[in-house]
C-alpha cells in the first residue's frame, strides 16, 4: 500500500506559549479514511494548513503527495464570488464524470450556472465536494464537509465518498464522533 501522507513527530503552535500538538504522527494510504476529532480550537484545521504547506512545523516531517484536493469548512469562502460555479469547476477539473457526481450528490446541473451566493450553504458544500472529486486527487482533505447538510444527505454524501476510497486516501475533520466511528478506519484525537 502506497502512502499519500506521512506525518512524523509533528509539533506546532502559533506561539511558543501555546503548543497545539506535540509529536503527532499519522500515515494515510489510498483506500483509507481517517478522522481527526477534537474540541473547537484544538488545532484540527491547522493540521490541514500544515499538510498543505501553508505553514511550517516547529519540528517533525510531513511527506505528502502533490495531488491534493480539499473541501473547506466554510463553503462560501471555497469559491470566488464573481464567477459561476461551472466556470470555477471547469477551470481546475475534467468534466467527464460531471453527470455521475451530480446525481450522487443530488445536485441539479442548472445550479452550477449560478454565482456562489445564489446557492444555499448545503448546495455549495456539495458543489465543493463535486469539484474536489472531479480533480481526481490522491489525497482528499475534508474539513467538516457535511456540516451544512441534513442527516440523510450527509450519510448519502459520505457513502458516495467511501465508494471512491479505492483511488483516494481521505482525511476527515469532524466534531461528530458518531460520524467518525461509522466511517473511519482510525480516529485521531487531538
Ligand atoms: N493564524 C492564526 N494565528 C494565531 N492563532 C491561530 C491562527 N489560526 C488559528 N489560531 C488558533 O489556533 C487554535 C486552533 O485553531 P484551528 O482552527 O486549527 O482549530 P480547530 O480545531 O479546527 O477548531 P474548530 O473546530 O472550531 O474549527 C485556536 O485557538 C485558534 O484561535
Amino acid at each position: 500500500m502506497q502512502n499519500v501522507l506521512e506525518v512524523e513527530n509533528l509539533t506546532f503552535g502559533y506561539s511558543k506559549e501555546k503548543i497545539l500538538f506535540n509529536d503527532l504522527s499519522l500515515s494515510l494510504a489510498k483506500g483509507e479514511l481517517k478522522a481527526i476529532v477534537g474540541e473547537s480550537g484544538a488545532g484540527k484545521s491547522t493540521i490541514f494548513e500544515l499538510i498543505l504547506q501553508n505553514r511550517k512545523p516547529k519540528s517533525g516531517k510531513i511527506r505528502v503527495t502533490q495531488n491534493i484536493s480539499e473541501v473547506f469548512q466554510d463553503p462560501y469562502s471555497s469559491f470566488h464570488p464573481s464567477y459561476t460555479l461551472y466556470n470555477q469547476i471547469a477551470d481546475v477539473a475534467s468534466l467527464n464524470e460531471l453527470d455521475k457526481y451530480l446525481t450522487s450528490l443530488n445536485l441539479e446541473a442548472k445550479l452550477l450556472h449560478k454565482l456562489p451566493h445564489e446557492l444555499s450553504g448545503g448546495q455549495l458544500q456539495r458543489a465543493s465536494i463535486l469539484r474536489a472529486m472531479l480533480m481526481k486527487p490522491d489525497l482528499l482533505l475534508l474539513d467538516e464537509p457535511t456540516s451544512a447538510l441534513d442527516n440523510v444527505i450527509q450519510l448519502d454524501v459520505m457513502k458516495m465518498l467511501m465508494e471512491h476510497l479505492e483511488d483516494i486516501g481521505m482525511l476527515l475533520i469532524t466534531h461528530d464522533m458518531d460520524l467518525a466511528s461509522w466511517c473511519a478506519d482510525e480516529i485521531i484525537t487531538i
